[in-house]
């Protein structure tokens, strides 16, 4: 079995190293420019067209969670991969518990307040504020598959009220769900903290805007950990000057690396991170990708593929 490998920043070596001892009998290589050898498998992060187009591959699997970029690099070039050839994510493969250790430490954050004793620090005051009460603390979730289930069940022992928003109904124990367009209004109203874990399709760009961040709880928190094309980020700042945000938490944005003269990075009621909120975990994408490839082998089905008209 043949598989090429290409991703733009990983350790190359290490992959193709751990592949080859992971799937008995593959011969893993990285792909470069001119080479048309035959191949089975394609791993693949921001690939060059040429690299998929005319092959007659059994399956290519994105080295991420989120495949935007390469469903919107397959609209502008369809025959860089036909629809018959399936294409796999990653799910979770470690970074469900990175997604959980951020929306846990930054609801935590918000609930005891540190936002608001880092700004009377500034100012040298010794302020003692009312607490927060848990069952004002209604946490929503836009998006509850693979890792807005994991934050949903790493916030469920903190026994805030939990509340999810998706295309079909969800069962989560203990998350009250809503589905769909119609159903979006009511998720909204009395959600206080907004955590963000939607696909980019069609459907969900600019989705939090000043619309939706004005159904929510007064004092209300936003914290963006998908793509920063859902966020409309003049609507944030304007929502955050008017008060009823109190503040937000931004790891991904509308261009990245998010440039300098923009306003978010001087705001004091927006914290950020560089789009780190969880990244791929090479050991644990290894084992996943070659139980995989190992399913598929034996014609067994397999979890994870992307279903390219949905969008995800
Ligand atoms: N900031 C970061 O470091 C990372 C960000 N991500 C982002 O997180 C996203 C989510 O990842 P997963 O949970 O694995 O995806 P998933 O496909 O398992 O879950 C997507 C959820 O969104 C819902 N959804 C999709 N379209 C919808 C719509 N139009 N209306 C309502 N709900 C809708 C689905 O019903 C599902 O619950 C990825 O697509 C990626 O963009 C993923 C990994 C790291
Ligand atoms: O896997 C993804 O989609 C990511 O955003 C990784 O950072």
């Amino acid at each position: 079995m043949d598989i090429i490998f290409y991703h733009p920043t990983f350790d190359t070596s290490y992959w193709i190293k751990a592949l080859s001892e992971a799937i008995p009998g593959a011969r893993v290589r990285e792909w470069k420019r001119g080479d048309n050898e035959h191949a089975d498998y394609a791993l693949v992060w921001h690939p060059p067209v040429e690299m998929l187009q005319g092959r007659n591959l059994k399956a290519v699997f994105a080295l991420g969670a989120g495949v935007d970029s390469i469903l919107s690099k397959l609209k502008a070039h369809p025959e860089m991969l036909p629809e018959h050839i399936p294409l796999f994510r990653l799910e979770d493969t470690g970074m469900g518990q990175q997604m959980q250790e951020y929306a846990v430490s930054q609801v935590l954050h918000w609930f005891r307040r540190f936002d608001d004793y880092q700004a009377l620090k500034q100012q040298s005051r010794w302020e003692p504020l009312a607490d927060y009460q848990r069952e004002d603390f209604t946490i929503g979730l836009l998006g509850a598959g693979v890792l807005g289930s994991k934050v949903a069940e790493a916030l469920a022992p903190w026994g805030f009220p939990l509340r999810c928003w998706s295309r079909t109904r969800k069962a989560y124990p203990g998350v009250e769900s809503f589905a769909g367009h119609d159903e979006l209004p009511d998720f909204l109203k009395g959600t206080r903290v907004l955590i963000n874990l939607l696909p980019n399709t069609a459907e969900t760009v600019g989705i939090i805007n000043k619309d939706v961040l004005n159904q929510l709880a007064d004092g209300s928190y936003l914290m963006n950990l998908a793509r920063g094309i859902h966020l409309v980020e003049a609507d944030l700042l304007s929502v955050l000057e008017s008060g009823k945000l109190k503040g937000a938490m931004l790891d991904v944005y509308s261009r990245e690396p998010l440039p300098v003269e923009s306003p978010l990075w001087a705001h004091p009621r927006v914290a950020m991170t560089p789009h780190v909120a969880a990244v791929t975990r090479p050991a644990e994408a290894v084992d996943y990708i070659a139980r995989t490839i190992g399913l598929l082998e034996q014609g067994k089905p397999a979890t994870g593929q992307v279903d390219r008209q949905r969008g995800y």
